[in-house]
């Protein structure tokens, strides 16, 4: 962490006033996340396109479902999977809460590549900026050895009334071609807490889905301070037959940042399958490409005069690097635009339709809102394989 902060210790004497004005700004802030204003020391050096890695940080959870014969048992993976995933997503850079920062916000093609190597076998991550008006970013992480992959793109909606509110758009797609299964997946709604504190740390709201072709519905059902326990980061998933919401096969419960448990039926703890601890269960780290062989487009490379501006806390020259960022991708944009071209992503395409979205997304009420991501971003095997080869 390249900041004078303690975590958790909320705001230090110098940074008081930078930091109610900014407070303030957010009562009277509308519109883009991207826009928002935040003082120097809540800035992190980290791009929003990184963040696409959380999904697979334990690629023996992520590939589980590939393993298993039962359809039943599958869909339940790919549950304990997902939930897996939410330490790293939402607590993973406030480790003792309260030290959320503002990621940088991605420019149109910037990339992050990285992959994984474990007892899983290789797990690869692509991660594409699509869209920079509004900002949404697209990835697939595939594994060829269990046969099973993952994409999705999301874009984020603020509100502001107390703390910000932030709704995700968009959603992920897990397949197991083996079986012939498609998994859709919905993000879950968050908030911002602690800022008053200067101690920024994410909690979910609402409810969100998994369903899939082989006839299986999980809710995951978010409560913050939990009704149950009291306690935060709390949860309820359920997995029952799609449509037949009352007949429970398997309910998990608990904290997505502590431990939860599995249990057979609807969780009166007779049939406790098994403890997941999510403090305790090790991640793979990422493998990225030193800088120097990375792509001009790839983040870290692309941001990292920036980053280092703003490790050394210098905001003039975070400012100036931001700026010259800036510039280029305008005078890019102008130019494709008199030459009557757009910018060409070079993993992802949009789709027109898409039967995934099509078949599925009705059963737990997603609807695509192509006109808020800029259309739907389907990864492109082709361009992809074409990549490959040059
Ligand atoms: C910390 C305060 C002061 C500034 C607000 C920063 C905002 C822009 C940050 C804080 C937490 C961030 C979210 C944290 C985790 C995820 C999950 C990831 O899969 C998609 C991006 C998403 C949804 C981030 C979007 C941007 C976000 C909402």
């Amino acid at each position: 962490m390249a900041s004078s902060e303690k975590e958790g210790a909320g705001v230090s004497a110098q940074n008081r006033g930078s930091w109610s004005a900014f407070l303030k700004s957010i009562a009277s802030f509308s519109g883009d996340l991207s826009s928002l204003t935040a003082p120097p020391f809540i800035l992190s050096s980290t791009s929003l396109t990184e963040f696409s890695s959380y999904w697979a940080e334990h690629p023996s959870i992520f590939v589980a479902p590939a393993l298993e014969q039962d359809p039943k048992k599958r869909a339940l993976l790919v549950l304990k999977w997902f939930l897996s995933t939410l330490k790293q997503q939402y607590a993973s850079r406030s480790e003792k809460f309260g030290n959320e920062k503002k990621p940088l916000n991605p420019f149109l093609g910037e990339l992050f590549i990285g992959k994984w190597e474990d007892e899983a076998g290789v797990t690869e991550l692509v991660s594409e900026q699509v869209s920079h008006h509004p900002p949404v970013t697209a990835y697939n992480i595939s594994n060829q050895k269990h046969g099973v992959s993952l994409q999705g793109y999301n874009a984020q909606k603020a509100s502001f009334s107390r703390t910000i509110y932030v709704k995700q758009i968009g959603h992920a797609v897990y397949s197991i071609p083996a079986f012939g299964e498609t998994y859709l997946i919905t993000l879950p709604n968050l908030h911002i807490e602690g800022l008053i504190f200067g101690a920024p740390f994410i909690e979910l709201n609402d409810k969100t889905y998994i369903t899939s072709n082989s006839g299986y519905t999980a809710k995951v059902d978010y409560s913050g301070k939990g009704w149950l326990s009291g306690k935060k980061n709390s949860f309820v998933a359920t997995l029952y037959p799609t449509g037949k919401e009352k007949e429970i096969l398997y309910t998990i419960s608990g904290q997505w940042t502590k431990s939860f448990d599995i249990t057979e039926g609807s969780g009166k703890k007779t049939g406790l399958l098994e403890t997941f601890d999510a403090d305790k269960s090790k991640t793979t780290p990422l493998q990225v490409a030193p800088l120097e062989m990375q792509d001009p487009l790839e983040s870290r490379r692309a941001w990292s005069k920036v980053a280092a501006g703003i490790a050394a806390g210098n905001m003039d020259l975070t400012g100036e690097e931001k700026t010259k960022i800036e510039v280029s991708q305008r005078e890019m944009r102008t130019k494709e635009k008199e030459e009557g071209r757009t910018w060409e992503r070079r993993y992802f395409s949009l789709a027109t339709q898409d039967k995934v979205l099509e078949q599925l997304g009705p059963v737990i009420g997603l609807l695509p809102e192509p006109e808020k991501t800029g259309g739907i971003w389907r990864f492109d095997e082709a361009k992809a394989r074409a990549l490959q080869k040059a």
